[in-house]
């Protein structure tokens, strides 16, 4: 049976701040950094091992990925970073309070912004768009940096490093990890379990928890589960849902 761990980052400063982060390179807090050692650790105590691991170029996923790494004593493993398990861009909403934005726009059409499928936040201006000049982008062809992202399309770009990069190595025996972002995971999971779109709108991930595909040999998955304790990551998912209420 072939198997695939993912992990959201540990808490970032954005999160902890409350603020949409999207493509901004926020770092983690120190609950962030706890919450990363607690996974590998997790992960160790269940007798998981990885051949290789994927993040972000972002990097609170990077530096949750190494905390897993360095406490499962794995920092010498392969590790593959791409803009495509990026977080989905937040457009012109990154950096703002999702509460103060809940405040003024409506519980509802936050909600609509942080998790309908194809609905995208108002996008950034060209102009003020940080990511066309970070050299992190520079091989990307400018057409693919977003100024905003629904989640179809970040379902679009996640796939396409599904089927070039994850599949081929599962299917052939690679213990694979992936440090990600609760979007392009939300997208990923939505692909792996057929979640449809309206279904999709009440799905987060929480921080830092290690989440275990198990598939048959065609890569149909036959379970999906979280390590860690249920009542503690039930919370973590809540107060994810939550944060985009105005209080
Ligand atoms: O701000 C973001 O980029 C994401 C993840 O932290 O937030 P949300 O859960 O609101 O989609």
């Amino acid at each position: 049976m072939h198997k695939l761990v993912l992990i959201r980052h540990g808490q970032s400063q954005w999160n902890l701040d409350n603020r949409f982060s999207g493509w901004a390179d926020v770092d983690l807090t120190a609950q962030g950094i706890a919450e990363a050692q607690e996974a590998g650790r997790l992960l160790q105590e269940a007798g998981y091992s990885f051949d290789v691991a994927h993040t972000s170029l972002l990097k609170r996923a990077v530096r949750t990925l190494w905390h897993v790494q360095d406490t499962m004593d794995l920092m010498w493993i392969p590790v593959l970073t791409d803009w495509r398990l990026n977080e989905r861009h937040y457009g012109a909403l990154t950096g703002l309070n999702k509460a103060e934005t809940a405040a003024k726009y409506g519980d509802d059409q936050v909600k609509v912004w942080r998790r309908s499928y194809d609905i995208p936040p108002p996008p950034l201006d060209r102009a003020t768009n940080e990511s066309v000049h970070d050299p992190r982008y520079a091989t990307l062809d400018p057409k693919d940096i977003p100024d905003t992202e629904c989640l179809k399309d970040t379902v679009a770009r996640v796939m396409t490093y599904w089927h070039e990069l994850l599949a081929p190595a599962i299917r052939t025996g690679q213990r694979v990890v992936v440090a990600a972002h609760g979007n392009s995971l939300r997208a990923l999971v939505k692909y792996l379990d057929g979640i449809s779109d309206d279904d999709i709108v009440e799905l987060n991930i929480p921080n830092g928890v290690p989440l275990v595909y198990e598939f048959d040999a065609e890569l149909k998955p036959l379970r999906r589960y979280y390590l860690g304790d249920a009542a503690a990551i039930e919370a973590k998912m809540a107060a994810v849902a939550n944060q985009g209420k105005a209080k």
